[in-house]
């Protein structure tokens, strides 16, 4: 069976081929202390890849708030396809580097006044990141270390496994009625992949942000911890992650997620379409003019 990033390329990658090396213990080197360190970073992506670990810390570094511009999202695409090529990269865990916040969403000035030709570029590049996270064979943890609405949400989700930061002012989840849009087909199936489907009904209907407890709860995120401690335990936990050999795993997230990925495939034209007549209405600019505004009342 094709792994994931066959649904999109039509060509095995190199790392896919060579996945199970080391694949007994993943993590051997950083334990024995051997640490060969790469830095790199775009604008708004810094990364720091553990070639002993295999593992990547990728963070999100947009202040204030870490929303997704149309070059963030490029950017953030390029870093993971690159990581994704690159063999000594196995495994990323995704976070921010803004205090508080792990992602404001989309940027919602990307979506308030602009041309058809600049609204389908970015929803372009929305379905890219989608389907470039949620199609990685590589091991992704989300290590939210604040709040995180809507597209900052999809992006958690897009990662294998959620570790948040216990922290009574963060909130987590798709809350795009409330600024009266509408989360699309395949927001909502990452989220029915999780919930199910009648929570995800619940859970869209009503824009619901969810606290940390809650988020836990329903199985939103998979483990709460400490604010100062959820970088180790994303560390410990891609370990047991990289343990299991990686061909085997690679295929059951492909074989779990492909239907879903095929959808957008299969859909994407007429997904942009869909996004650039709704978004362009006058009713849809005025909620979004009305949401920014009160966003910048609460701090007067
Ligand atoms: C038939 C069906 C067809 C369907 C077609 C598709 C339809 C469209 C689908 C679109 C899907 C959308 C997904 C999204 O992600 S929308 C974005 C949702 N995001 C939010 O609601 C978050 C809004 N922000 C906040 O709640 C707070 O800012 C936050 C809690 C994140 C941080 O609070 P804090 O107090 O720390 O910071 P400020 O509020 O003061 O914010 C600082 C400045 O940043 C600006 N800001 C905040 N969020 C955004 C954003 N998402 N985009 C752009 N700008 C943002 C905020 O205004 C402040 O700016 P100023 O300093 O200039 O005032």
């Amino acid at each position: 069976m094709a792994a994931l990033t066959l649904l999109r390329r039509g060509s095995a990658p190199a790392r896919l081929l060579s996945g199970t090396l080391n694949a007994r213990n993943p993590c051997i080197g950083a334990t024995q202390g051997c640490h060969l360190r790469r830095h790199f970073s775009n604008n708004k992506i810094l990364v720091e890849l553990d070639e002993a670990s295999g593992v990547a810390i990728m963070k999100l570094n947009n202040p204030p708030v870490n929303s997704l511009s149309l070059e963030l999202l490029t950017e953030f695409c390029i870093t993971i396809e690159k990581l994704e090529m690159d063999r000594s990269c196995r495994g990323v865990i995704l976070t921010s580097a803004a205090p508080k916040i792990f992602s404001a969403g989309l940027d919602i000035t990307e979506m308030c006044g602009k041309s058809a030709e600049h609204y389908a570029a970015f929803w372009r590049a929305v379905q890219e990141l989608w389907l470039t996270l949620y199609g990685s064979n590589m091991v992704t943890i989300a290590a939210i270390n604040g709040t995180s609405p809507a597209a900052g949400c999809l992006m958690a989700m897009c990662c294998d496994f959620r570790i948040m930061a216990d922290n009574p002012k963060y909130t987590i989840g798709l809350n795009e009625t409330q600024l009266g849009i509408v989360a699309p087909f395949w927001f909502k199936d990452t989220m029915t992949n999780i919930l199910g489907h009648r929570l995800t009904e619940q859970s869209l209907q009503l824009g619901q942000m969810y606290t940390t407890p809650e988020a836990l709860k329903i199985g939103l995120v998979d483990q709460l911890v400490p604010e100062d401690k959820v970088q180790s335990t994303a560390a410990a936990v891609i370990c047991n992650w990289l343990a299991v050999p990686a061909h085997a795993r690679q295929i059951t997230k492909s074989m779990m997620r492909k239907q879903n990925i095929e959808r957008l495939v299969n859909h994407r034209e007429a997904d942009i379409d869909n996004f650039v007549n709704f978004i362009g209405k006058d009713s849809i600019q005025k909620s979004l003019q009305v949401y920014m505004d009160r966003l910048k009342q609460r701090k007067q």
